[in-house]
């Protein structure tokens, strides 16, 4: 049976109270917090922060196909969308109010190589995608994820010689990858790999070809992060990933690294930052938001999502509750908006409520 934590007792189900215990002392307390909690209408006044649909953006992945979904065994209720379902997703977040989706490829094992060359192939998965949606609902934000992770044979994030992780090289892919995305039609560039340089260098390719326009979200403070697993899956580089990404992505017990890390990719340019995952690191993202009150976003990950649809598919928790919560704690912790694959189940139950 689920548990249900904190649901309201009802007058007419708890026990009557004894005579005697009525005779028992009431402390002399002017300051009683509980008044302000006790009824809805009292609750939701003096409520400090709500999460309305314009916080969310929403992640998908598309796969090579037609008409197909293909479930992602890890993230149950999310599935992998041929370029068709993906527009039809697309319109769900139209109709559904939400600002941005976000594009993943699952890309064919066999194009992928050493140098993750796909990334750049101006007719590869996700732009095909950019452009059916664009198309069809040219108002939605579209964001694209720049890294060559799902692009390469070994599953990182750049170029590898050595067993080191090339930085300036890879930095010359991603800017490639990033313009190929712009010409498709999108909106915003989310460089995701944690290579260093790669915001201002990106910037520059797009402003020195007619993309001035075209935003950045930076995933300046990106952990090297176990939470990551079940996305892995769903992009097919869990298999191929040889090794961690440690030497790039942060090490889970920094915080100042952080935002170093922020304050360089702002001078480089990003027009959003972001910190990754989301609710193991609420602090980074209250400290960022503090420190440079840039539009600060959080992406609740793919581990995240799992841990609370694959207890709620046990009946261990609440579900819907504990995904409101959830996201809802980013709010507080200061987030202008939240990367989840949650969106769509947090939309409607928006929209029911309102
Ligand atoms: N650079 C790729 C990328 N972009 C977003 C995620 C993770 C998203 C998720 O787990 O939901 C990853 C995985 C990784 O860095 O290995
Ligand atoms: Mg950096």
């Amino acid at each position: 049976m689920a548990i249900k934590f904190g649901r309201p007792i009802e007058l007419r189900d708890a026990p009557q109270r004894q005579s005697d215990a009525l005779a028992s002392p009431s402390l002399d307390l002017t300051i009683r917090m509980r008044r302000n909690r006790k009824s809805e209408w009292a609750r939701r006044l003096v409520r400090e922060n709500v999460l309305t649909t314009n916080d969310l953006i929403w992640p998908m992945f598309v796969v090579d196909g037609h008409n197909t979904r293909t479930p992602v065994a890890s993230m149950p209720g999310v599935d992998r969308l041929t370029v068709d379902q993906i527009v039809r997703d697309a319109e769900r977040a139209a109709k559904l109010n939400i600002p941005c989706i976000a594009l993943f490829p699952f890309t064919e094992p066999s194009l992928r190589d050493e140098q993750g060359s796909e990334a750049f192939n101006p007719d590869n998965l996700v732009c095909q995608a950019v452009r059916a949606i664009k198309k069809e609902f040219p108002d939605i934000g579209v964001l694209c994820d720049v890294a060559l992770d799902p692009f390469t044979s070994h599953g990182h994030d750049g170029l590898i010689e050595g067993g080191k992780i090339l930085n300036d090289e890879t930095v010359a892919v991603l800017v490639k990858q990033a313009l190929t995305q712009a010409e498709a039609g999108c909106d915003v560039i989310a460089p995701s790999d944690m290579m260093d340089g790669r915001i201002g260098a990106i910037r520059e390719a797009l402003d020195d070809n007619g993309f001035g326009d075209v935003q950045i979200m930076s995933y300046a403070a990106k952990y090297a992060s176990a939470f990551y697993g079940p996305f892995r899956d769903a992009i097919g580089s869990a298999k191929t990933l040889t090794g961690d990404k440690r030497t790039y992505q942060m090490d889970s017990a920094n915080s100042d690294e952080a935002l170093r890390e922020v304050e360089l990719d702002i001078a480089e340019g990003a027009d959003m930052v972001m910190v990754k995952p989301g609710m193991p690191y609420l602090d980074i993202v209250r400290r960022v938001k503090d420190h440079f009150a840039m539009p600060t976003f959080v992406y609740q990950v793919s581990g995240e999502y799992a841990m609370i649809a694959g207890a709620a598919a046990n009946g261990w928790i609440d579900g819907e509750r504990a995904m409101m919560e959830s996201l809802v704690g980013f709010k507080r912790a200061g987030a202008d908006g939240i990367l989840t694959y949650f969106a769509p189940k947090a939309a409607e139950k928006i929209k029911a409520e309102s």
